[in-house]
């Protein structure tokens, strides 16, 4: 069995870059979220503003055209570009080269949406973070694995994890599935649960924050927002998904004292996500 580091404020404080003062919107990263369809435009909201209020610079959402007014509304500092296409993602199109990609919060895996991803996976070659239905469409159309760049973070849950790597007997037999997957396609994997693991080939680290407040919907679609901002502001790929995850489960710590568990919900993941951050700028 492979020993597990646990990776907590020590690690946390070793990896995290403080913002220069002298920086401006241009340096602090570009990102582009790709996510939501019908019904499901609130995984884009809250990982575009995930990703925004955790240091990027610049921020654009790739979604349906029927996103666009709920978007632009609910968070008015994210750039927003549109789909052809009323309801769902058909074409992923785009005007600027960014520094990270979030893809796959509330895509679903309709056809055309399908197809859109399977294009841009083939000629993507910036950071990218993968989540939801964008790992369930890679599930379905394994062969485009190879064609994703070493170190893309892929971020499922247990769920979307055994549609990658198939049934698992044991916790052992699950762990060495995904050390296997991640050392054979070389991507790093985010292994959502409680807790959360992060594989990266043999190595594998052991989160220690987080609650069973996160139980609640889209506590991970603002995870893909916080790590997708941390990869486009220079972050190796290993350790935005590291410091990712552990900011998540901070805020969520940070939270529940003030907001009770019942009552917590993505959004305040965010809110407090302000917070998380302040931990380590106090050494
Ligand atoms: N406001 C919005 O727009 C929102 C949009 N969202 C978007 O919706 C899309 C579908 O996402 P999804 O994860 O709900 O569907 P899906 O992959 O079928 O998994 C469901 C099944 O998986 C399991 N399961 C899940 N988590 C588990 C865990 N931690 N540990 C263990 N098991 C777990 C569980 O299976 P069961 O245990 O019931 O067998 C459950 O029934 C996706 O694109 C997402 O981004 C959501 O973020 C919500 C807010
Ligand atoms: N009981 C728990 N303890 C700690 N973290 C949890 C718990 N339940 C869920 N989480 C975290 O919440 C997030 C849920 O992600 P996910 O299932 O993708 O949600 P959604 O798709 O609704 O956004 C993950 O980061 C997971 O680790
Ligand atoms: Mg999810």
């Amino acid at each position: 069995m492979n020993t597990i580091k646990f990776f907590d404020r020590k690690e946390a404080l070793a990896r995290y870059k403080p913002v220069p003062c002298d920086t401006h919107k241009g340096i602090q990263g570009h990102a582009l979220i790709v996510a939501g369809s019908y019904g499901k435009i609130g995984a884009a909201v809250l990982s575009s503003r995930a990703c925004l209020k955790s240091g990027c610079g610049l921020v654009t959402a790739f979604i349906p055209k029927c996103g666009y007014q709920i978007l632009q509304a609910s968070n008015p500092e994210v750039m927003t570009y549109t789909d052809d296409v009323e309801k769902q993602i058909s074409d992923i199109h785009f005007m600027f080269k960014p520094d990270a990609v979030g893809l796959g919060p509330g895509i679903g895996t309709a056809m055309q949406t399908q197809k859109a991803v399977l294009k841009f996976l083939s000629k993507c070659n910036c950071k990218l973070l993968i989540d939801a239905d964008g790992l369930n469409i890679l599930a379905e159309n394994m062969d485009s694995i190879c064609s994703l760049k070493e170190n893309t973070i892929l971020t499922p849950h247990q769920k979307e994890l055994e549609r990658l790597i198939g049934e698992w007997e044991t916790e052992d037999e699950k762990m060495q599935k995904a050390i296997d997957f991640s050392l054979q396609h070389k991507v790093i994997i985010v292994m959502k649960g409680a807790p959360t693991h992060v594989i990266s080939g043999a190595t594998v680290y052991q989160n220690t924050t987080g609650n069973a407040a996160l139980a609640t919907a889209g506590s991970g679609d603002v995870l893909t927002g916080i790590i997708t901002s941390l990869l486009a502001q220079s972050y190796d790929a290993l350790d935005a998904a590291l410091l990712g995850v552990y900011l998540h489960g901070l805020s969520a710590d940070i939270a529940v004292p003030e907001t009770g568990t019942h009552f917590f919900t993505a959004s305040d993941c965010i809110d407090y996500l302000g917070k998380a951050f302040l931990t380590l700028e106090k050494s």
